[in-house]
């Protein structure tokens, strides 16, 4: 595998690529690999001749006071990580090769509505980030493919969005999400946890799971049903940030006569702020 720092090396590589006939796969990511990631690249190896992954901590989706100074940056382990799930090219590119204006002058991609919902309305702008540097990179490496995760629930249909609304020539794929024995959803940010919290985290997966089935049982108090789970979220150790039963269709509240569904919540635990969904059709 070999690692690109700059736009225009990385396009020279990509150019050889193609005229050899090769389709390429992309998978965007922030670093610190874990097996969540390894499933994206082993995903993008089976649907694409080459791989190509990218690390970039994306200072455009965090907040002021958000953790961009403290986000792991383990390069080396991640490089080894890759070339062992079959990955062909990693871009890892600065701030500076990204944002060469700087961050306020950047021309921004914006999805409307669905970006200011849960996520986008804790994390005012995050998704505006997101889809700025996703747009970016797209246009970077123009992948046929592209690999996003199912945890980033949210992030998944915004970008599906921006894709279809731009006419962006890249197949979206997603992998659903992969989980620690304990049901704990993988993620960067579980690596903020203590032993204890750890031990404490995958009640979020649980409490989903709860409010899942009695949703399968009949219940359609839904408002009570989120209520139920903050209070189950606090008793375990959680601070609730959203806990939401939504429509799949466009994410909004769910109501009596929807009957496919996502439940969507994020809750902070300590130092960590994690996410995790499940689907569910009545
Ligand atoms: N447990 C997981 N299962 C499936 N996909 C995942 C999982 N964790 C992350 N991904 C996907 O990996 C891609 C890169 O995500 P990212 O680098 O932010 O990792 P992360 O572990 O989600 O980190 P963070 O703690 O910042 O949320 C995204 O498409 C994301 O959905
Ligand atoms: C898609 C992404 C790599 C954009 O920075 C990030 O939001 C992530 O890791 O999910
Ligand atoms: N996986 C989402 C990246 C973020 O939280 O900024």
């Amino acid at each position: 595998m070999r690692t690109f720092d700059t736009i225009a090396r990385l396009r020279d590589e990509l150019r050889s690529c193609r005229h050899s006939g090769n389709t390429v796969a992309l998978v965007p990511t922030m670093g610190n690999l874990h097996d969540g990631h390894i499933r994206l690249i082993e995903t993008a190896a089976a649907a694409a001749d080459t791989v190509v992954a990218s690390i970039f901590v994306n200072p455009l989706q965090f907040g002021r006071n958000e953790d961009l100074s403290s986000y792991p940056r383990t390069l080396i382990e991640d490089q080894n990580k890759l070339q062992e799930a079959g990955c062909d090219l990693l871009f890892a590119p600065t701030e500076q090769e990204i944002y060469p204006r700087g961050r306020d002058s950047q021309t921004r991609v914006e999805v409307p509505v669905l970006s200011d919902l849960y996520c986008g309305e804790t994390r005012p702008g995050h998704f505006s980030g997101v889809t700025t540097v996703v747009c970016k990179l797209f246009n970077i490496v123009q992948p046929d493919i592209a690999v996003f995760g199912e945890k980033d629930y949210q992030q998944l249909r915004i970008i599906r969005k921006m894709v279809s609304d731009l006419c962006i020539a890249t197949e979206i794929i997603s992998v659903p999400v992969v989980r620690a024995d304990s049901g704990l959803a993988l993620s960067s940010r579980n690596g903020y946890l203590s032993t204890q919290e750890l031990e404490q985290a995958p009640a979020l997966q649980r409490i989903i799971r709860t409010t899942a089935e009695a949703l399968t049982q009949g219940r359609r108090d839904f408002s009570q049903l989120e209520h139920e789970a903050t209070l189950r979220l606090e008793a375990a150790g959680f601070r609730r940030d959203y806990f939401r039963i939504v429509r799949r269709s466009d994410l909004a509240p769910a109501t009596d006569s929807d009957s496919t569904l996502v439940i969507l919540a994020a809750a902070w635990m300590g130092p960590a702020r994690l996410i995790d969904n499940l689907e569910l059709e009545l």
